[in-house]
């Protein structure tokens, strides 16, 4: 049974998608992006990871729609795009423990202090991301707002996640990790952005 996360009402019956069935081998690495947008990130990981699978997720119809057609045109069969809200649709998508890795790229900052709780990044959502990780797996988060990336990491850490570069410290950029649509303007004009690495503990 799956519960709401504001009232504990149950939601729905168990039933998940069957990974296997749509992603072979692939979906034993499993992976969620929350947020896609322009798909940079989605794209680039289905060229560089043919044997990896990913689920990337967005709101904004157009957006998801675009990212569905490139995929499909370029033959991608290693990533699957899908419109809506992530805290929504993630809880009926994933078993807990079953995801490699969460990608959460310049969520939008929300301002204002009064707007925090709309975060992509708050309680509910990242004790959601914990659960939902298989232990070991990484939450891969990106943003170019200092203070978001501050209160993430505290709030990350106090959620039980483990900092892989120490407690309370920023990852550095790895030329290695594939950036994403937005990311790819700052890594041109130098922009900073803040990146944390976390896992789901091994034992919690
Ligand atoms: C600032 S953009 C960044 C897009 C992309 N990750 C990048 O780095 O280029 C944030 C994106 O997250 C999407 N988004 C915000 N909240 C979301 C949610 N709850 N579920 C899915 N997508 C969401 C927005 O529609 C927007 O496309």
């Amino acid at each position: 049974m799956i519960f709401n996360l504001e009232d504990d009402a149950p939601l729905a019956l168990d039933h998940f998608p069957d990974w296997n069935h749509r992603f072979g081998e692939a979906a034993q690495g499993l992976e969620l992006e929350i947020g896609s947008g322009h798909g940079g990130y989605a794209l680039g990981f289905a060229k560089a990871r043919p044997g990896r699978a990913l689920v990337a997720v967005e709101q904004r119809k157009k957006f998801a729609e675009e990212l569905r057609q490139k995929l499909e045109v370029r033959g991608h069969a290693n990533v699957l795009a899908l419109q809506g809200d992530a805290r929504l649709l993630a809880p009926r998508l994933f078993r807990a423990g079953t995801l490699a890795a969460v990608h959460v790229h310049f969520p939008d900052p929300w301002w204002k202090r009064r707007h925090h709780r709309r975060r992509l990044v708050d309680d509910a959502m990242s004790g959601l991301i914990l659960r939902l990780l298989r232990p070991g797996g990484l939450l891969d988060f990106r943003t170019d707002v200092e203070r978001y990336a501050r209160d993430a990491i505290v709030r990350l850490e106090e959620v039980g996640f483990e900092n892989l570069c120490g407690e309370g410290a920023f990852a550095p950029h790895d030329p290695a990790e594939i950036p994403s649509t937005r990311e790819k303007r700052y890594l041109a004009t130098g922009q900073p952005v803040w990146r944390l690495r976390l896992a789901r503990p091994c034992v919690i």
